[in-house]
């Protein structure tokens, strides 16, 4: 597929957005995700809910709480909640069979424990985002700090490379006050397998690989939407 201009990449962004917020409904519970194409849903869903629409949300990340109670919609703690009706959230990467990749942005884990809740896992992107085989992407996994050096060692075990994120300089702190390793796995044959691999090392608090954990994603490409579901 040939690669996007900026303008063409945020027109597609938008498209997928709005689409997916078509899907909120009136007295829905909404997980609200993070990154660029999660906050083009966040501001449409501030627009509907000035006109009247009701909907609480829960949000991903603490920057998206701030994002959504800026357009006056209603934030609940993501901890208290059981169930989520709906959420709409991005991705750095995705295949056909809804696997992804998340975590670009640093959320991981919040999104994942909201796409856990979500009766309705709806993931928006580009065309840009859609690959045969996960892993061109690195994946992000969230470390608690004091188990980096060890974290660090059984990534290369499992045939991996990492590097601890940074940003301005200065180690990548997550929401939960974590690191973040990105890990290069080179292209990945068996996601799940690698995402319950991470998972089970002590001290990763979660990988950016989400498996079964999405409905649909809605892709938009030129003027078109593709649905995956
Ligand atoms: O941690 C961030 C999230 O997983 C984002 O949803 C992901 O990085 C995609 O972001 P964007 O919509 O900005 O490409």
């Amino acid at each position: 597929m040939a690669a996007l201009d900026k303008t063409e990449q945020h027109a597609e962004k938008l498209a997928a957005a709005l689409a997916a917020v078509k899907y909120v409904k009136d007295g829905d519970v909404v997980g609200l995700g993070t990154g660029s194409t999660a906050t083009l849903a966040i501001e449409e869903l501030g627009k509907r809910v000035k006109e009247g629409l009701n909907i609480t949300a829960a949000a991903s990340s603490i920057r998206t709480e701030k994002l959504a109670k800026f357009y006056g919609i209603k934030v609940l703690d993501l901890g208290l909640l059981s169930s989520i009706d709906i959420s709409i959230d991005g991705a750095d990467e995705f295949t056909e069979s809804l696997d992804l990749i998340k975590g670009g942005g640093g959320a991981l884990f919040r999104e994942k424990i909201m796409a856990t809740l979500s009766k309705n896992s709806i993931i928006v992107t580009d065309s840009s985002k859609k690959v045969k085989k996960l892993g061109a992407f690195t994946v992000p996994v969230e470390v608690i700090p004091l188990a980096y050096r060890y974290v660090f060692d059984q990534i290369i075990q499992l045939g991996g490379k990492g590097v601890l994120r940074k940003a301005d300089d200065q180690t990548f702190i997550t929401d939960n006050g974590n690191y973040i390793i990105d890990a290069d796995f080179g292209l990945i044959d068996n996601p799940a397998q690698l995402n319950s691999s991470l998972n089970q090392i002590n001290g990763v608090l979660t990988s950016g690989l989400f498996i079964g954990l999405t409905s649909k994603v809605i892709m938009s490409v030129g003027k078109e939407l593709i649905v995956f579901e």
